[in-house]
């Protein structure tokens, strides 16, 4: 599904901060693969997921959707397929309205799954239905302000309004790194379980090796803009905890 080919990137290329961030990666992510990335700080984790978002260009190299060259196709012209959560609950809503209307505008953003957007109560109630699926209590909360709301409420939130819309994509970069251990792990169950029912292919960038070795069902440590460990299913499943964590020691 999405096909990365000898992608490098070079940030202040020629300059004393020179950095080179990539270095040659090779990736194939199939249809429906959960993989999560693991790797020291500085490894490239977040410049890989931003070339893919099409928020930061390759310096070279080529990435491929569904046979479709998609390299140099701006992120706003990717956000039909493409969602993303972000390590702030602030980046993907709006505080200043409420929940109700930042699910309308989700809506409206792309082609909705058989959603009739607007004011009307059955747009209202698919809503409600879909946030009682939370177990947040916040289905009756729909015209709170959504920056009334705690991070992890917010995130959970995110996640679901990425659903709301036609996405296929979703990338999650350090989603829970911002929130206390409860609402971290009902926001990666959220993840889980909104990935599985819509057949999502995601992406996972996490600091945490407890969730790296729990959720997904792929597996890969970046180190130094390499790809140092590609675990697929069958290996992440043989995989020990403890192995994991020897990884970083
Ligand atoms: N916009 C930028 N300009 C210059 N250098 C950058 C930029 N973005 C990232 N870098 C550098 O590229 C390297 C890789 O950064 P990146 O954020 O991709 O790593 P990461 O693995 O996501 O790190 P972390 O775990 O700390 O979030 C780092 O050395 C970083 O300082």
């Amino acid at each position: 599904m999405i096909k990365i080919s000898e992608v490098y990137k070079t940030y202040n290329e020629g300059q004393v901060s020179e950095v080179k961030a990539l270095n040659g990666i090779n990736l194939n992510i199939a249809e429906g693969d959960y993989t999560v990335i693991v790797g020291s700080n500085g490894s490239g984790k977040s410049t890989l997921l931003n070339i893919i978002a099409g928020s930061v260009l390759p310096t070279s190299g080529t990435i491929m959707l569904d046979n479709e060259n998609i390299t140099k196709l701006p992120d706003h012209q990717r956000s039909k397929w493409l969602a993303r959560v972000f390590q702030n609950p602030l980046s993907g809503t709006a505080s200043g309205l409420s929940i109700i209307d930042n699910f309308r505008l989700a809506a409206i953003r792309t082609q909705p799954k058989g959603l009739k957007i607007g004011i009307s109560d059955h747009f209202a109630q698919q809503v409600k239905d879909k946030i009682a699926t939370l177990g947040l209590g916040l289905e009756d909360k729909i015209n709170q302000q959504m920056g009334t709301l705690s991070g992890g409420q917010r995130q959970a939130l995110t996640l679901l309004m990425s659903v709301m819309d036609s996405c296929k994509v979703i990338l999650l970069d350090e989603p829970t790194a911002a929130l206390d251990p409860r609402s971290a792990n009902i926001v990666m169950q959220t993840a889980d379980k909104i990935v599985k029912e819509f057949n999502l292919t995601a992406i996972l960038i996490t600091h945490n090796l407890k969730d790296a070795y729990t959720y997904g069902n792929r597996l890969i440590q970046m180190g130094e803009g390499q790809l140092m460990r590609d675990l697929n299913t069958a290996e992440k499943e043989k995989l020990q905890q403890n192995q994991l964590f020897e990884w970083f020691s």
